[in-house]
């Protein structure tokens, strides 16, 4: 979450994280070579929703006060914490190269590609990430039991994608001897979701291009709105087959039998006031379509719920929350139908990916350990993409305030460094992320008035063209009668012609 230069006990007190891309003094974001320069952040103090009750007992409120109050902020196509960096799709020593990066259906990639993509997964999996530490204690203890040792660790690339996610998820720590409070969730339940997540991607396929050195490296996704009860990626040359042992694991001619996960003893870390460290502790758990007390998460969603949920004209009602009716963004989500309407009892999309796979990743604190999470993720971030290319809404459709906490427009996401808003993540990707999808998206059926407007013109097309058909065959027949008589005619004329002449002069004789 911060930069390792950041966290001394110095750069700490100080509240301000400007380090420089060259290391050299008077330097701070590359500020010598044009490249950014230090600023104060600005942190969301608008009204959000009644779903958080408290105030000043959370390090998450006004991301990231508590922690820094200055930043890199990056010119032109710079970016990074310390703006050493190009922002996505970019490359070269001034970042002017555009380079694409197109995000493909991991069913359609070739054998060598999904390798690759595995291969990198696990890569991921064990290398420590090159700039950024977490923090394994609340703010009030973060500099350790001698006041001068920050609690901060390193941690890998993919272990700190699954770290974010936990720490945007957890509850919020109210004292010894009292319950965490749990109605809060700064990436779900919210506006924020999609925002949310797809920044959280992005850093996930920013950090594998750099430690795969290349810049178009581009994460897969898994179209899970296939129905049926089969998990089709669930292959050993894919995500992994189930284990023919155990129901619940993956099997060992996979690598990801050997991936141990996370953030697992979320019960202590919530009694103790601790957070998640970067210890590893058990395999990943999958079962698809394997929970019998629910039969209604044994079914993958159908291709007609993602057409369902394009339709919804609405980003986002009021509450803006996982009780929102009519809202596009809680029906990608999943707490309401596809096609709009809240039920508690519902789960769809997002949501039903999640819970078919019935293990690891289905469990919000932990979900990000089963490497589908990504392919789930890109995939319902392809759908947002579409939404927001279908209906241009344009940055208002997106409040302002009264979301809740973490989800209004202006909020810095938790716990991403540098600081970044959902605002800036509710944009077309292609045009201003520098990432794209290939995506054949399903054929919509035709609505009932659809296709009586549709036989209608098919009827009155037919009819026009049979009347003109008919129109020149009778036209046809009658130039064609008048031709034929025209030798007849014109012999008659010739002889009357004759006849009138000899006549004439007959009678001039006489
Ligand atoms: O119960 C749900 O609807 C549910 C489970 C689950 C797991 C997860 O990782 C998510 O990101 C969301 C989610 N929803």
């Amino acid at each position: 979450q911060f930069p390792r230069e950041c966290i001394t006990p110095e750069g700490l007190r100080s509240g301000q994280c400007c380090p420089s891309p060259t290391g050299v003094a008077r330097d701070e974001c590359g500020s010598s070579t044009g490249r950014g320069q230090c600023v104060t952040i600005a942190a969301d103090d608008r009204r959000h929703g009644p779903q958080y009750p408290y105030s000043e007992r959370d390090d998450r409120e006004r991301w990231p006060l508590r922690f820094f109050n200055r930043t890199c902020q990056c010119n032109g196509n710079f970016s990074g914490y310390n703006c050493g960096q190009c922002k996505h799709g970019l490359t070269g020593p001034n970042c002017d190269q555009k380079i694409s990066v197109v995000r493909r259906n991991i069913m359609q990639m070739s054998r060598a590609e999904k390798q690759a993509f595995v291969n990198a997964l696990d890569q991921a999996k064990r290398t420590v990430h090159p700039n950024l530490v977490i923090c394994t204690r609340r703010y009030q203890e973060v500099f350790g039991p001698d006041g001068n040792t920050p609690q901060f660790e390193n941690i890998t690339i993919y272990n700190y994608f699954v770290w974010s996610h936990y720490y945007s998820v957890s509850k919020t720590y109210l004292g010894p001897g009292q319950a965490s409070f749990g109605g809060v969730d700064f990436s779900h339940e919210g506006p924020g979701f999609v925002t949310w997540h797809r920044f959280h991607l992005l850093q996930l396929e920013k950090d594998m291009q750099d430690m795969l050195g290349d810049p178009t490296f581009a994460l897969p996704y898994w179209n899970f709105a296939i129905g049926g009860s089969e998990c089709d990626i669930c292959t050993d040359d894919l995500l992994g087959a189930r284990s023919t042992f155990d129901l619940n694991s993956i099997s060992a001619n996979s690598v990801f039998a050997q991936w141990r996960v996370i953030c697992e003893s979320v019960e202590d870390y919530d009694t103790l006031g601790t957070i998640c460290n970067s210890t590893e502790s058990s395999p990943i758990r999958r079962n698809p379509a394997g929970n019998v007390a629910r039969p209604m998460v044994q079914r993958l969603p159908e291709p007609q719920d993602v057409l369902d949920c394009l339709e919804l004209n609405t980003f986002d009602t009021p509450p803006y929350y996982s009780t929102s009716s009519e809202s596009f963004r809680n029906s990608i989500e999943g707490y309401s139908a596809p096609q709009g309407m809240y039920d508690p009892v519902i789960r769809s999309l997002h949501n039903l990916a999640h819970l078919f796979l019935n293990g690891t990743g289905g469990q919000t604190h932990l979900s990000p350990n089963d490497p589908i999470f990504v392919l789930l993720h890109t995939f319902t971030d392809a759908i947002f993409d579409e939404w927001l290319r279908r209906h241009q809404p344009g940055d208002i459709v997106y409040p302002e305030e009264d979301a809740p906490i973490g989800h209004n427009r202006r909020f810095n996401m938790v716990p991403f460094w540098p600081p970044v808003t959902n605002a800036e993540m509710f944009v077309p990707a292609p045009e201003n992320l520098g990432y794209s999808y290939e995506v054949q998206w399903p054929a919509r059926p035709l609505t009932l008035s659809e296709i009586i407007t549709v036989a209608i013109v098919v009827a009155v097309v037919v009819v026009a063209a049979l009347g003109s058909v008919i129109a020149c065959a009778v036209r046809a027949r009658s130039h064609g009668s008048a031709e034929a008589l025209e030798p007849l005619l014109a012999e008659t004329y010739r002889r009357y012609s004759e006849e009138d002449r000899r006549l004439d002069k007959s009678q001039s004789v006489v």
